[in-house]
């Protein structure tokens, strides 16, 4: 398999923290292909129907990684998903995890609409660190970063931290 000329980012998060802003962003900054896994569900139907507890589709996670294969190959892809632990380990070469305050994500996610259950598991999922867990647990600690993201200040200093980071890698540092 020939190495990839540009990098893949996976950046996750609780939903709320700021995944879609901040890779629509560094895809700008970068040219990197931002790929939203809940769009692309809902556009190729890659999911088993819809969830009416939770209010989303049943993501069907060995469509979605097929679906992404051949662009994971080739590189040059920003990944952005509320989960982490059922793609390939291989296809990354850094894993953001966005993190926000908790009553910075209870606004965000009230705004959003959310309420009850479907808003207290997501702060709880925050308030826990539930997606640094699993991202750790699913990539080398050494490609793992955690990034605050409550302002636009912070997303964009986020954002030319990695864009930096996309310019000077190279498929020799893999
Ligand atoms: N760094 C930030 N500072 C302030 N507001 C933000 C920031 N990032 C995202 N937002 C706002 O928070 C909300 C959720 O952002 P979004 O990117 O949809 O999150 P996610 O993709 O993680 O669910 C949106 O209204 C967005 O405009």
């Amino acid at each position: 398999m020939a190495a990839r000329s540009r990098p893949n980012i996976l950046v996750t998060g609780t939903p709320g923290t700021g995944k879609s802003t901040f890779s629509a962003a560094l895809s700008e900054a970068t040219n990197l292909r931002h790929i939203n896994i809940g769009e692309l569900v809902k556009e190729k139907n890659l999911h088993d129907g819809w969830d009416d507890d939770f209010n989303c589709y049943i993501i069907n996670e060995d469509l979605v990684c097929d679906e992404l294969e051949d662009m994971m190959e080739e590189g040059g892809n920003i990944v952005d998903y509320h989960g982490c632990d059922f793609f390939p380990e291989r296809w990354f070469d850094r894993v953001v995890v966005l993190q926000t305050e908790n009553s910075v994500l209870f606004d965000r996610l009230s705004r959003r609409g959310y309420t009850g259950s479907k808003l207290s598991n997501n702060i709880e999922c925050e308030i826990f660190q539930v997606l640094l867990e699993e991202a750790k647990e699913s990539y080398r600690e050494d490609i793992v970063v955690a990034l605050k993201n409550d302002t636009v200040d912070e997303m964009n200093t986020n954002v030319a931290t990695l864009a930096d980071w996309t310019s000077s890698w190279s498929p020799m540092l893999t």
